[in-house]
């Protein structure tokens, strides 16, 4: 199912040799049938079984809420970002002072979730583009960023997702999206590499020329730190 109107175009370009399509998020059609509220009452009897499947005592006063603030977590806060109602509007504004350098906002902090294993991924999104006639308000970059990191995700799809929705609101192919974030399911379980950590870019129009995309990474260098 379509969530995200992709640039379509974008993918046209793609060679035959490459598998890339979209990079929506695979929902289901039926994914907005039910209402938050008949979702967090389903959640929280899922988790109620999980949690007593494990031989936890429910009744115990720490855990007997549990269940239903994971299930009001998962649909209000680190899953919110599924339902389109919750995109973030991109208010945009003429670029009447006509600024034709490129703008980048760094540092944007990424909560996201992976999933295969519905663990965090904590890091940074470093964002770029080159106007061309509009810009946008520079919070908005931020709330795209939170906007498609608040969804199941595995990286490479989070930062394309953040590209398109940026090239959509701009009008211009000439955005960037670097994301270094470090994802627990490497680094607290499995391998358990604490050290590691995963970067992932997306260059769209001008920034596929090696000299402008030099000068976003040299802007942003990357020595994030969690
Ligand atoms: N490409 C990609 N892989 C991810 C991302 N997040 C997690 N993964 C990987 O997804 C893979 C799932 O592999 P499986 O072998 O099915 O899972 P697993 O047995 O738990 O694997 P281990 O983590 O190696 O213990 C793991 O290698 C994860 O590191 C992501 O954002 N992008
Ligand atoms: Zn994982």
């Amino acid at each position: 199912m379509k969530i995200d109107n992709a640039l379509e175009e974008q993918f046209e370009e793609i060679g035959d040799n490459h598998v890339s399509s979209s990079a929506d998020t695979p929902l289901r059609e039926d994914a907005f049938d039910l209402s938050d509220s008949e979702k967090i009452e389903r959640i929280e009897q899922d988790v109620y079984n999980i949690m007593e499947t494990l031989g936890l005592d429910l009744t115990d006063d720490s855990l007997r809420g549990t269940p239903r603030r994971v299930a009001k977590m998962f649909v209000k806060e680190i899953f919110a970002g599924l339902h389109p109602e919750r995109k973030p509007k991109a208010s945009t504004f003429q670029n009447k002072y006509k600024y034709g350098e490129m703008l980048v906002e760094k540092n944007i902090t990424v909560y996201s979730t992976c999933e295969h294993h519905l663990l965090p991924i904590v890091g940074r999104a470093h964002v770029a583009y080159i106007s061309k006639g509009n810009v946008i308000g520079l919070s908005k970059m931020n709330r795209i960023v939170d906007y498609y990191a608040k969804r199941p995700q595995v990286q490479e799809r989070m930062t394309m997702q953040i590209v398109q929705e940026l090239q959509k609101a701009l009008g211009t192919k000439d955005v960037a999206c670097v994301i270094d974030a470090k994802h627990l399911c490497v680094n607290s379980r499995g391998i358990r590499d604490i050290e590691s950590s995963t970067v992932t870019a997306e260059f769209g129009g001008k920034f596929k020329d090696p000299s402008v995309r030099r000068e976003f990474l040299d802007y942003i260098k990357l020595e994030t730190e969690f």
